[in-house]
């Protein structure tokens, strides 16, 4: 052991108490603070994620330790470089006693703290149900499905409500390459390319979405919010997360053991695969229900096929609607029109949105069955 082994390696001056996965680098308290918000900012201006100053941006806030570290950092990182935007807090709340009600007094706090106005959209005042409701209607099995495709509208009618159409979320590198290798398994690469991205937007969506914290890795967020003392919440959901997605997980962690900067390299992966991919007519989009319109953003015209990668527990209906979506046009491929759905007005590609296809068969006293669609939390 030399006698400068346990220096920070940046200030060469502290102790160093850090090993940073992305690279092994040892360093001190001091440094990884700097690093990790310099690195965000990085992130930040790479993708030109403010374009304009005097913009709001919505901050999806949930109170658990990402997105509580992403209005922490941006708050920081804005008042030093001058972004010149103004953030506002956006929750959601899904109706999940025991879990939502207990993080959102954390991110009442958080507003608080951060200097921030919030804005609370529920699940229950929207679509008339809670998830508490929505399970002990159709159980723990797919109810994933339901709180993903509600919680994306959620999103996008608060940050309408504010007058808003840029929303960040706290998804972070650990999340991305789960995702990455969720699809890759199941051989979803349309999807695998959306995940992959940091800025999407949607035909059936006037927002754009950004993750700020796509290469932040896990641990340096928990890390980061443990040395600034954060207010966070960190319990997990009461109800199951999805089956495939926990496999994916462990398998991340034991490569993670085995190569700690596997995570990043994923979803370089993940990124390459899609850049590779992009030419006209070479991405195709997943069949009933995929979620092309987000693909579309990535990669302008594509076409779609009907093949699909997962089963959930979802309403008839919705496998119907989405076939309404894709009309055949003369070389074959399909196109996407857009309108607004029916029954809410808000935007959909289809007559009725996900959402209300979900909430009518919630109304019907009829379980539901069993049909193939996606079911996806990935892309709110
Ligand atoms: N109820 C909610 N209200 C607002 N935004 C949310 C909500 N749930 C999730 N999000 C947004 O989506 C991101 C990813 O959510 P996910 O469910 O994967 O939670 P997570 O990885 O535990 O993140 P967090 O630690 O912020 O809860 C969050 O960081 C947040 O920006």
């Amino acid at each position: 052991m030399t006698g400068n082994m346990h220096r920070c390696a940046i200030c060469q001056t502290n102790r160093a108490q850090v090993i940073r996965p992305k690279n092994g680098q040892k360093i001190c308290k001091n440094c990884f603070l700097e690093v990790f918000e310099l690195e965000v900012h990085t992130t930040i201006v790479e993708n030109n994620i403010f374009p304009n100053r005097g913009e709001r941006v919505a901050i999806g806030a949930s109170g658990g330790k990402d997105s509580t570290v992403l209005a922490a950092t941006l708050k920081a990182l804005n008042e030093r470089y001058d972004y010149g935007v103004e953030f506002v807090l956006l929750s959601i709340d899904e109706g999940i006693h025991g879990y939502r009600d207990d993080s959102l007094e954390t991110v009442k706090r958080n507003a608080g703290q951060y200097g921030m106005d919030l804005c609370i959209v529920g699940y229950d005042a929207l679509y008339g149900w809670t998830m508490d409701k929505v399970v002990e209607k159709v159980g723990r099995k797919g109810n994933c499905t339901y709180c993903g495709v509600f919680r994306r509208q959620a999103l996008d009618r608060g940050a309408k409500r504010l007058n808003i159409s840029h929303i960040l979320t706290g998804h972070n590198a650990d999340d991305i390459a789960e995702t990455v290798l969720m699809n890759l398994l199941r051989g979803d690469l349309p999807r695998l390319g959306r995940c992959a991205e940091i800025m999407t937007a949607s035909l059936t969506s006037p927002m754009r979405r950004s993750k700020p914290l796509k290469y932040a890795y896990e641990k340096e967020i928990v890390l980061y919010a443990h040395y600034r003392e954060l207010d966070y919440f960190s319990t997990e959901c009461v109800y199951s997360p999805e089956a495939f997605r926990g496999n994916a997980r462990s398998l991340l962690k034991e490569l993670e053991k085995i190569r700690p900067s596997s995570v990043l390299d994923i979803v370089r992966s993940g990124e390459q695969l899609v850049h590779d991919m992009i030419s006209p007519g070479k991405l195709d989009c997943g069949g009933p229900n995929d979620q092309c319109e987000e693909g579309r953003g990535l990669v302008g015209s594509q076409t779609l096929s009907n093949k699909s990668t997962n089963s959930e527990l979802l309403p008839g209906a919705v496998l119907e609607a989405s076939h309404e979506v894709a009309h055949q046009t003369t070389d074959g491929s399909r196109t996407q029109t857009i309108g607004v759905c029916g029954k809410c007005g808000y935007m959909s590609s289809q007559p009725t949105c996900k959402a209300c296809v979900l909430v009518d068969s919630l109304n019907k006293t009829e379980p539901p069955v069993e049909v193939l669609l996606s079911g996806d939390r990935d892309f709110y």
